[in-house]
């Protein structure tokens, strides 16, 4: 065993209800929204998921596995490898970088990649069998014990693939819920992300059910016998059932969260303070622009994923005015069918924003594919919910990190957007000038006569809107204000 073996947590373990788990500990979610950002929690948070890894590592030495616990990836040592069916080369190249990069966050280590140029991926083996060979090879060369494919493949695909190069095999979308599996701390995102990956394992269950457990104990390279039926199809039958119940059992639990979610929404939209969504493509440097802008410790990490759970920071604009920022899950081209659902969090502070800071990572090479691989999850979601899109400020980052050239071509590119660094700071008073006029936008002007015993009229205007003049009289304070139309309704009694 390495100091990177891992095992994911099991979520779905079936000894474990629900009801157990600890709660997510206040600082993620909507309960901080009143309270103050912790300045620390995103180093806390850095540090625990690196000592879980670690502790994690030492779990691996479970024997005692049954078939349920068929998630228990190891992914230690791994060969990539995929099939390019279009765009050019140096996209093909991108796409299997950042396969390798979601490895590495799961924890694994790569060793080798392979890259087939395919018109479509084979019906049996996903790369063809010349290729299927080669990638045989390089696994016995490197001594790798799982190969990841870029794609998502059919369970038959899997098995088949399994059969010759005799490690396990997995896709994509197992990869993205491992990670997803690890870094979910909420509640709400914890089951949603159990529930992803029952949904996704249920048709795979005897492909790698006995194959799973099997290797989780034992010595990479032992699941030689894969398409052996191992203890017996009853057995499979009953984890299905126990699968489905548990799955019942999450679905009805998620449905709980989500009601107390839509209620505190609903208090929040009660008030007029403007919500700022910041989304975007993972490791973009969402979580680091909300730190910039809100002076909070909000989790930074270089990892894909880093983020799971909306986290909301409030902020004061240069006028004085309060704004919210909601920091939310990246995105990812292919997420997988299964996360949409458990996006779902996210995506609703997207589609009930009032402004949509689309951020970008200018230092990519491909901005423009992930500007639309994000554009399109979100306008899918908008069209199922029956909602319209917020409006929305894209937001080109790391600009400290990119030469002249390539600043020009992107500002050719994406002229609108804002072009900021939340590393160094540059660029960051213009984006604010930009919110701020956003905001200011909806306004109205009014003179309200506000009595001395309204001190929380008075303290709220301060908070939504601004004071152009203000005079004291006998009864009170009369004011000039600008504030949100949504608010000058809760004024007009007052008005002079
Ligand atoms: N050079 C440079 N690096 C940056 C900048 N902003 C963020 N980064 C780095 O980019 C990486 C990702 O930053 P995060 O803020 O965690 O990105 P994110 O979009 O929240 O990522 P996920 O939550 O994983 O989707 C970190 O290593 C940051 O230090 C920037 O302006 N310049
Ligand atoms: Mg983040």
């Amino acid at each position: 065993m390495t100091d990177s073996a891992f095992t994911t947590s099991h979520p779905a373990d079936p000894d474990t209800d629900l009801a157990d788990l600890p709660d997510a500990d206040g600082t993620n979610g909507h309960d901080i929204l009143e309270g103050l950002a912790r300045p620390t929690t995103g180093e806390l948070q850095l540090e625990e998921r690196a000592s879980l890894q670690r502790v994690a590592g030492l779990s691996t030495e479970l024997t005692d596995v049954t078939e349920v616990e068929y998630r228990q990836l190891r992914l230690e040592r791994v060969v990539l490898v995929g099939v390019w069916t279009e765009g050019t080369a140096a996209q093909a190249r991108a796409s299997m970088a950042e396969l390798a990069a979601l490895a590495e966050t799961a924890g694994s280590q790569v060793l080798d990649a392979l890259i087939q140029r395919r018109s479509k991926p084979d019906p049996a083996t996903y790369i063809g069998s010349g290729k299927a060979d080669e990638l045989r090879a390089a696994v016995l060369e490197t001594g790798a014990d799982t190969v990841i494919c870029d794609g998502e493949l059919t369970p038959a695909q899997l098995t088949a693939l399994e059969k010759v190069v005799k490690v396990k095999v997995i896709d994509r979308t197992a990869l993205i819920l491992d990670i997803f599996a690890q870094h979910a701390t909420s509640r709400e995102g914890k089951a949603q992300v159990s529930l992803a990956q029952m949904e996704y394992m249920l048709p795979r269950l005897r492909g790698w059910g006995q194959s799973m457990s099997r290797q989780a104990g034992g010595r990479a390279g032992s699941n030689g016998g894969v398409g052996l039926r191992g203890p017996g199809e009853t057995k499979i039958e009953t984890d299905r059932r126990r699968i489905r119940e548990r799955m019942a059992k999450l679905r009805r639990e998620i449905r709980a969260m989500k009601k107390s979610r839509t209620v505190m929404r609903a208090a929040r939209e009660r008030n007029s303070i403007p919500r700022l969504t910041v989304a975007g493509y993972t490791n973009a440097g969402k979580s680091s622009l909300v730190n910039a802008m809100t002076g909070s410790g909000v989790l930074v990490q270089d990892a894909l994923f880093a983020t799971l759970d909306p986290t909301t920071r409030r902020a004061t604009l240069d006028d004085g005015r309060a704004v919210v920022f909601t920091d939310t899950v990246g995105f990812v081209r292919h997420l997988p069918t299964q996360l949409v659902e458990a996006f779902r969090s996210t995506l609703e502070e997207v589609v009930d924003a009032d402004l949509l800071l689309h951020v970008v990572d200018g230092s990519d090479p491909f901005p423009v594919e992930q500007i639309s691989a994000v554009r399109r999850v979100i306008n899918e979601v908008v069209a199922e919910e029956g909602a319209t899109a917020p409006p929305e400020l894209l937001v080109v980052n790391k600009i400290d990190a990119i030469d002249a050239t390539r600043m020009a071509e992107l500002r050719g590119a994406l002229g609108d957007a804002a072009f900021v660094s939340a590393r160094t700071g540059e660029g960051l008073p213009e984006l604010f000038d930009r919110v701020r006029e956003f905001v200011g936008r909806a306004d109205v002007e009014l003179t309200v006569d506000v009595p001395y015993t309204r001190g929380d009229l008075i303290s709220r205007i301060h908070e939504e809107g601004e004071v152009l003049t203000s005079e004291h009289t006998a009864e009170g304070t009369t004011m000039r204000v600008r504030v949100p139309s949504a608010f000058a309704g809760v004024l007009e009694p007052l008005r002079s």
